[in-house]
């Protein structure tokens, strides 16, 4: 998924990327010429599952599309499965508001925070309380000296992973040195954060896991909260353990490419997918790109999980929704209504968040 954008011209014809290319955002080009704000093209979302009218209908009438199964699992809604899906799992409204909230809050800031990796890394370093430097508008600026410099000594050195030489600084001092020195806003760096990696660490070059990498443990309520959501899904008497999880940060044009989650050792184990934010189309494919996937929405709150069977199929998020019709967070909007979470609104309000987390071992 991650760095490898690049798709091969054969992938390029799959049933998969004809399914991707469907409901990626593009921009009508009518409106090129004009001063008028860009507009999203149309798309035909007749084809795409949703299971909030599903359940709908369902708590109304009991009836269920054909393939569809509702199961009951403790939940305060049923769990969905899929015939042609085994080990797939949707739950709906999985996560109330306030858990919405709490994991939004800590998706932007205790989530980012080193020691657990983010894609800012490879270019600047581990970066310290990036959400704090976002609302005291700072700005993060390479420091002017390299190697051998006097005011870094000891501690420059040439990688850039292990280098300490960007710092956040306030705006008007950035302002001072940044004729001289490379800088970015603070504001810049969040809506370009794409991940991060809380527990064991995944390396994306290597595409495994690297336990030599210092880390953190999973927060206990996450874990928590993951046992919970993962129940339907395991094994008769075994309880998940989470060991990493992977926070993916979506703003609007941004995708998921499609692709298969194998680096973990046991496929029996769920991930355990949550969505919070703007609304998404998820694509569920088969074992091959040739098979034409399954289009859904997933909304804030939802969860899902894959395991077993499911774990072999590819999945990827061509789009989010960002306008106020679409997104569907007008109750989220009400968690951040207090001045003070001014600046989680302003991001919510055009980014979505899932954090998938997996057992390991
Ligand atoms: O964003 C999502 O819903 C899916 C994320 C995912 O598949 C992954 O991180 O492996
Ligand atoms: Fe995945």
């Amino acid at each position: 998924m991650y760095g490898s954008d690049k798709v091969s011209e054969d992938a390029e014809r799959t049933a998969f990327r004809k399914a991707e290319k469907k409901y990626k955002l593009y921009y009508d080009d009518s409106s090129k010429s004009s001063r008028k704000k860009k507009q999203p093209k149309q798309v035909d979302l007749s084809d795409v599952l949703d299971f909030k009218s599903i359940l709908d209908s369902y708590n109304q009438n009991g009836q269920l599309p054909p393939g569809i199964v509702a199961v009951e699992c403790g939940f305060k809604s049923p769990v969905f499965l899929l015939e042609n899906h085994p080990g797939f799992y949707f739950i709906p409204g999985a996560l109330s508001m306030e858990e919405q909230s709490k994991w939004i809050r800590e998706s932007l800031t205790s989530f980012p925070q080193p020691p657990n990796r983010t894609n800012h890394n490879a270019f600047y370093g581990p970066i310290d309380d990036l959400f704090s430097a976002v609302k005291e508008k700072n700005v993060l600026l390479e420091e002017e000296s390299s190697i051998g410099s006097l005011d870094l000594g000891a501690s420059s050195c040439t990688s850039n992973e292990d280098a300490h030489r960007w710092k956040f600084y306030e705006a008007d001092i950035a302002t001072l040195r940044g004729k001289t020195c490379k800088s970015v806003k603070a504001s810049v760096l969040l809506r370009k954060l794409r991940w991060c990696t809380l527990g064991l660490q995944f390396d994306w070059s290597k595409r495994n896991y690297n336990v030599s990498l210092p880390h953190k443990k999973i927060p206990d309520a996450l874990c928590q909260l993951a046992r919970r959501l993962a129940a339907p899904a395991m094994p008769i008497g075994e309880e998940f353990q989470p060991e990493a999880a992977i926070v993916n940060y979506f703003g609007l044009g941004d995708t998921l490419g499609g692709h298969l989650d194998d680096m973990e050792a046991d496929w029996s184990k769920p991930i355990v997918s949550i969505s919070l934010g703007c609304k998404a189309i998820f694509l569920l494919g088969g074992k091959s790109r040739e098979d034409p996937p399954l289009a859904m929405f997933l909304r804030s709150g939802d969860a899902v999980l894959m395991a077993g069977e499911a774990r072999e199929c590819f999945h990827g998020v061509p789009r989010i929704f960002t306008d106020r019709e679409n997104a569907e967070i007008a109750s989220l909007d009400l968690q951040f209504s207090h001045e003070d979470d001014h600046f989680f609104l302003e991001y919510i309000r055009n980014s979505r968040i899932n954090i998938n987390i997996r057992q390991v071992f």
